[in-house]
């Protein structure tokens, strides 16, 4: 498969008064991690927002290969190939795991026999083969925000974008998510572009890591280089968050 790259060019957004992301520049290539991370309110939401066409652009431009973005609709954006989770779990309570699933790859237009196919090759993926039955409003967190992420899935995106996928799971299951998640650029040839506050989990995904202040890029390299930035050392001073 060749290489493509989502490409965020010089994107600003401003909200009342705000100025949320400002001239932010970034890009997550086909098979790899990009993680995107930054003290509370610092951007991170708003830049996958901006990027699934949920908030409008003040400037700048959004690409995935050669195909822009920036102006289309959320549905044309998912149907562009860039799938993302939300920090807030936004399952269909009353419909089973497969059906959460299957809902994804139909509407990406698949039939239901392949939406069914796909999803339950999805949810093997994830470990959640034997909870296919089970209503979306009897899991446990941690599985919620594992369907969360099937259903990207579902819909075969070349981008996935992870609003804090491991919040609230405890350490066995952000072990799991490590695990699964570090296959997919492998397995599934896409690019990850992934918020999360645990720096752990963080450091030990990404291949490159971004990092954002007050809606402004601070820093942006490994693991190593953005631990060890000025920049960063202060945006984040007193929080320890950055030495994982
Ligand atoms: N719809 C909105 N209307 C007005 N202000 C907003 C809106 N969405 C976000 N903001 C503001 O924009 C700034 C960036 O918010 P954003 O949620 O992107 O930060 P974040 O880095 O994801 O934060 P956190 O780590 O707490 O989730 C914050 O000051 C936030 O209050």
């Amino acid at each position: 498969m060749s290489e493509t790259r989502l490409a965020v060019n010089d994107v600003s957004v401003e909200f009342t008064g705000l100025r949320a992301l400002d001239h932010v520049s970034l890009s997550v290539l086909t098979g790899e991690v990009v993680g995107l991370i930054g003290p509370n309110g610092s951007g991170k939401t708003t830049l996958i927002n901006a990027i699934t066409g949920q908030v409008k652009l003040a400037g700048g431009t959004i690409t995935a290969g050669d195909t822009r973005l920036s102006g289309l609709s959320p549905r044309e954006i998912a149907l562009q190939g860039v799938s993302r989770s939300f920090q807030i779990v936004r399952l269909f309570n009353t419909m089973t795991v497969l059906e959460n699933v299957e809902a994804a790859a139909l509407a990406k237009g698949a039939s239901l026999a392949v939406a069914t196919e796909r999803a339950k090759g999805v949810l093997n993926e994830l470990g959640l083969a034997a909870k296919v039955d089970e209503l979306g409003e009897s899991l446990s967190y941690g599985d919620k925000r594992r369907v969360e992420i099937a259903r990207a899935l579902a819909a075969e995106p070349r981008f996935l974008l992870l609003d804090e996928p491991a919040a609230g799971m405890n350490d066995a299951e952000t072990e799991t998510l490590l695990h699964t998640l570090s296959e997919l650029p492998k397995t599934r040839g896409l690019g990850l572009l992934i918020i999360d506050h645990d720096m752990g989990l963080i450091m030990r995904l990404c291949h490159r890591l971004h990092v954002l202040a007050t809606g402004r890029t601070i820093a942006e390299g490994d693991a190593a280089h953005v631990r060890s930035h000025p920049a960063v050392i202060e945006a984040y001073l007193g929080k320890g968050a950055v030495h994982a």
